[in-house]
């Protein structure tokens, strides 16, 4: 049985049956430590260990900087871009971890990024993205697609910029080394030209799979992500 892909709508709506049942604390920390566990299967510290992480508005930036926090205590080199901060507590709370666990937060994007990270972490857009690409984030994405040849991005989700259902047309959005795609895979996912593609977030009950009449994936044992390609 096939793993199903999901539209936009199909992704917010069962978001919102799983609000149902746990806290978005809880899914975003779940979120977070399944991108992690990812990263760490691809980038090992030894020859990825400077991380520029940068973390939209809603809560693909939430996973972001929670992720962020756990890759700091990982052993990796985090630091932060957070342009547009969202004003609710639980982000502000997310701020606050990481100045605790000493992950820096960037007042600028950073110039010479090929020179002083290793790896680039996409958390500005996720399935709730909608088009065209607004300020600041416009010029950010197309700074992050002209160096993504020289270091590796793994996007959260969805490469930014991209459209939820169709992809990356006419390259407006990130197209990522590696793409974890959370709960179910996005549609615009089929067309993922990158190396490495993981399905993380095994929040799905069979109950929730019958209503929203997708097929959801056995998680291998002890794994928080399945590699799909
Ligand atoms: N069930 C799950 O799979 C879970 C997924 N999680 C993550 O949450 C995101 C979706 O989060 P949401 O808050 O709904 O939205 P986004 O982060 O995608 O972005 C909303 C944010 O961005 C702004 N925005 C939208 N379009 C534009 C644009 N064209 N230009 C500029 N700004 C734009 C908008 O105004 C909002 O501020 C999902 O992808 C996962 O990463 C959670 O972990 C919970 C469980
Ligand atoms: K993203």
């Amino acid at each position: 049985m096939s793993i199903s892909y999901i539209n936009q709508q199909k992704a917010k709506l069962i978001d919102l049956a799983l609000f149902e049942f746990f806290s978005v604390e809880t899914l975003v920390e779940l979120a977070a430590l399944a991108c992690v566990s990812a990263i760490k299967k691809v980038y090992s510290t030894n020859t990825h260990p400077r991380i520029l992480a940068i973390a939209g508005p809603g809560n693909n930036g939430a996973d972001t900087l929670v992720a962020s926090r756990h890759l700091k205590q990982s052993g990796y080199n985090v630091e932060i871009f957070y342009p547009k901060r969202n004003k609710k507590e639980m982000f502000q709370n997310y701020v606050k971890q990481n100045i605790e666990y000493e992950v820096p937060f960037l007042e600028q994007l950073p110039q010479q990024i090929e020179n002083n990270f290793d790896l680039i972490i996409d958390g500005i857009f996720g399935f709730s993205f909608q088009p065209p690409i607004r300020k600041p984030f416009d010029t950010i994405i197309n700074k992050i697609k002209d160096i993504s040849e020289n270091v590796p991005v793994v996007s959260i989700d969805i490469g930014s910029g991209q459209d939820v259902e169709k992809g990356n047309l006419n390259n407006l959005g990130i197209e990522p080394e590696t793409l974890i795609s959370l709960t179910l895979p996005k549609e615009g996912s089929k067309f993922f030209t990158g190396k490495h593609h993981f399905l993380g977030g095994n929040f799905l009950t069979k109950s929730l799979a019958k209503q929203f009449d997708v097929n959801i994936p056995q998680f291998p044992q002890g794994e928080m992500v399945i590699k799909l390609k």
